[in-house]
């Protein structure tokens, strides 16, 4: 089924149709025209509009992966790591999960997980992805992954060829990865920024490496692309819809993968981090919440748009659905993105706010990490710093941490968010992620889970950048073994430490109510939460 989009119950105004038309729009993005957001945004722009002529320009890399990946069975490296944050990971973990192909994605500093990434070296390759080659967790894991290599005993040369690096040419990275000897390295196209790299090299190299079928990827991409010049494109209605209904107040989008139709799996994941990091900027945007299904609550608010993808059915009004394989999916929503960037007025291609809290973990390593003593202790949970939300809360009541919650729910502002933050280990503690809708289950407003430090480089934008609605909670957990970064002077443990403490100094400097839950046992603790509020 090829991409298209069905609208349920938004109409856009007619002012902003005929304004986007009349401006030629879908014809001057598709020719790449800097200029359509505005003077500001000009020169940003006219760096990052590559990713439209991608299902072509990718081409090459084919073949060229395709004989890459048999060289490395043939040496039966047949596992694929992939280290690498935000649009440099997010895409390839929807593709090989949509082809049900083994891909494992370390996007994290959490040093359990990293840990537990770090087995089987005998049969593993390690892709390391970086368009900036200066991402500190990346740097951070292809530090321990060479240091795992050698102490498995293999001598330079044969640590080198377990390496294959993605990044921008002349980046840190690309000095890196001849340095150490990678046995590939792949220089992507620079005039693509990190979230609409999917079609690049970033998504392209695991992706083939584990052994999906790139080029039909790349065929489905191409097939809209020839539409795009036209205003009546289905990916310019996409991006008209969005922007309008964010403008006329339905400014969170909530996103849900459905099996039926295409069976993309987890293409919410990377939406969210495509439509955040774009869009929430200058006190404005769209925040993306990633359901766990079309029904999950906080699917229908009243200031919530609901999106469907994989199917031509859009559930009850309002909402829209968009059908069309993965490739074009990609191609599609980024072509949105844009648009409703233009809708909206803001640069779709900048992220200004996440390196503050990039700055913030600089400065906590640096330092050391502040003195933060609990309020109270209940059962597995330490409840730290709050911003006044838990004034004449009574911790010591035997529900001390539901009262917590409640009060956490009760600081979100009218047409708010709350933002759940979980500094933890998404796989061995993927039941964390059920807080998303235990917490939606009790309130009108919208809900979001993120993994930190991963959400950094997605919602984390938006957090800072768009609308100060926010409510904040940030659990982080205790550590079993730590690990230490190779010749730096910090540990996996004291990074993401650092990581959750920037980034709450961040939300604090803004005023916002963050409530901070230390899991002294992780399993505990997040049963304890769940058993709160259930
Ligand atoms: O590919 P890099 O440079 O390591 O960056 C990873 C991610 O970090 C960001 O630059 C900023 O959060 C994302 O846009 C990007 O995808």
């Amino acid at each position: 089924m090829s991409f298209e989009v069905h609208v349920e119950g938004i109409e856009v105004p007619d002012d902003v149709r005929s304004r986007l038309t009349a401006d030629d729009v879908a014809a001057r993005l598709a020719r790449k025209d800097a200029t359509l957001w505005g003077p500001e945004a000009e020169s940003e722009a006219a760096i990052r509009l590559g990713w439209l002529d991608l299902p072509t320009s990718s081409r090459s890399l084919v073949e060229q992966l395709a004989q890459l990946r048999e060289q490395l069975q043939a040496e039966g490296l047949d596992r694929v790591v992939l280290c690498g944050m935000g649009g440099s990971s997010l895409a390839p973990e929807v593709i090989c999960r949509t082809a049900g192909v083994p891909l494992v994605v370390l996007d994290t500093t959490d040093p359990g997980q990293v840990a537990a990434a770090m087995t089987d070296l005998e049969r593993t390759v390690v892709v390391i992805s970086s368009k900036s080659g200066g991402t500190v967790e990346t740097d951070s894991q292809r530090r321990a992954f060479q240091a795992a290599f050698a102490e498995a005993g293999l001598d330079e040369g044969q640590v080198g060829a377990r390496f294959v690096v993605v990044t921008d040419p002349d980046s840190p990275l690309s000095e890196t990865a001849a340095a150490m000897g990678a046995r590939a390295v792949f220089l992507a196209d620079p005039t693509v920024g990190g979230r609409y790299s999917a079609l690049t090299a970033f998504g392209l190299v695991p992706s083939a490496l584990a052994g999906v079928d790139v080029g039909a990827l790349l065929d489905d991409a191409e097939e809209l692309a020839e539409q795009l010049a036209q205003p009546d494109n289905p990916a310019f209605e996409l991006g008209l819809v969005l922007g309008a209904a964010a403008a006329q107040g339905r400014d969170k989008l909530a996103l849900a993968d459905t099996q039926r139709g295409s069976g993309i799996e987890g293409f919410g994941d990377w939406a969210e981090q495509l439509v955040a990091e774009s869009t929430g900027k200058e006190g404005r945007g769209i925040l993306p919440v990633v359901l766990e299904s079309a029904t999950a609550p906080g699917s229908a608010a009243d200031d919530t748009l609901l999106a469907l993808v994989g199917t031509d059915a859009p559930p009850a009004a309002p909402s829209l659905a968009v059908t069309g394989p993965l490739g074009a999916q990609f191609l599609g929503w980024e072509y949105a993105t844009a648009v409703a960037g233009r809708v909206l007025g803001i640069n779709p291609f900048d992220q200004p706010n996440v390196t503050e809290s990039k700055e913030n973990t600089s400065a906590i390593l640096d330092a050391g990490l502040p003195d933060e003593q609990p309020l109270a202790t209940i059962g597995a949970i330490e409840v730290r710093g709050s911003g006044g939300v838990l004034d004449g809360v009574d911790l010591s009541a035997h529900d001390g941490v539901a009262l917590a919650l409640d009060a956490l729910l009760a600081a979100v502002p009218d047409r708010g968010y709350l933002a759940v933050m979980a500094y933890l280990d998404r796989l061995a503690d993927a039941s964390a992620a059920d807080l998303r809708s235990a917490l939606a289950a009790r309130t009108a407003r919208a809900v979001t889970f993120g993994w930190g430090p991963r959400f950094l480089h997605s919602t984390g934008q938006y957090h800072k950048g768009g609308p100060q609605a926010g409510a904040f909670l940030q659990v982080t957990g205790a550590i079993g073994t730590d690990l230490p970064v190779p010749e730096r002077p910090f540990t996996f443990g004291g990074l993401q430490a650092a990581q959750a403490a920037g980034d709450r100094k961040a939300l604090a400097d803004r005023g916002r109510p963050l409530l901070h839950l230390h899991l002294t046992d992780r399993a505990a603790g997040i049963g304890q939460l769940l058993a709160a509020l259930a």
